[in-house]
């Protein structure tokens, strides 16, 4: 089943044109990356789709909900992770998670339930009674998937969540994550680090703003590497 449908979507910011005409179609139980260097246009893709940005040029649907007409419902599938940070560091794990469950309007036992689930499918329950600010870098981004759980949603996006993280950590993460897409969800996943991506993953390539390709990395990767097809997917440099 389709889960998150952009269809010709453009962004510019004055002058600058961030997304020209991007378009795809992503299914249900996929690790899906969202591939592409610098200045791609990945934040502002994500922006779009959590409606920190909006834009009358295309349309983007999660779980069949049209974002611009039917957001609550249509945020309501997103779970999401961005670049930055936004855990309070002096409170606990348990804390954290208990203040986003009520901002979703979950409390109680059933709030408990749900974090529970997550904080077992992020194996990180036993962490729950610690600071956030005593956790290690990969310990809080894990914590920041689980949070973007609690209310069950059928889409993760995340924004280059591994940056700054060690080897070990990132690879923990990464192994997590393609955990959760096996589950069942679909996984949107922002990265330049071809490193993170499975031969069996799907990647949408972006580059200055436009879909290059989208497809297995496996069958974008050929006979060599995939870092070998990505670098001259995305050689061409935009002109002075
Ligand atoms: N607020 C802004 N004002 C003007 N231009 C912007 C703004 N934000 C982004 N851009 C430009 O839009 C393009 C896409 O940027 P974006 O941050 O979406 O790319 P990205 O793929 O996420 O890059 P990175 O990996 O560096 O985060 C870039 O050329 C960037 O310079």
């Amino acid at each position: 089943m389709s889960m998150l449908t952009v269809h010709d979507v453009s962004y510019s910011y004055g002058a600058k044109r961030a997304l020209d005409h991007v378009s795809f179609d992503l299914t249900e139980g996929r690790f899906c990356a969202l591939l592409g260097p610098n200045g791609a246009g990945k934040s502002t893709l994500f922006s779009l789709m959590t409606r920190l940005l909006v834009t009358r040029d295309g349309a983007i649907s999660v779980a069949g909900h049209d974002l611009a007409q039917s957001p609550r419902a249509a945020l309501a599938q997103i779970g999401v992770v961005f670049q930055q940070q936004t855990l309070d560091l002096d409170m606990t794990v348990l804390q954290n998670l208990r203040y986003f469950a009520a901002l979703q309007g979950l409390s109680g036992a059933s709030a408990q339930r749900s974090i529970d689930a997550a904080l077992d499918r992020l194996d990180m329950r036993e962490r729950a009674g610690e600071k956030a600010r005593a956790l290690n870098g990969g310990h809080r981004r894990r914590m920041e998937i689980a949070r973007a759980l609690i209310h069950d949603p059928k889409v993760l996006m995340l924004d280059e969540p591994t940056v700054g993280l060690d080897t070990g950590s990132r690879q923990a993460i990464t192994a997590h994550v393609h955990d959760l897409a096996d589950s069942g969800l679909l996984v949107f996943w922002a990265t330049h680090l071809v490193d993170e991506i499975g031969d069996d993953d799907d990647v949408v390539v972006l580059h200055q703003g436009r879909v290059m390709c989208h497809d297995r990395a496996a069958n974008i990767a050929g006979d060599g590497p995939l870092i070998d097809a990505f670098i001259k997917m995305t050689a061409r440099k935009e002109p002075a």
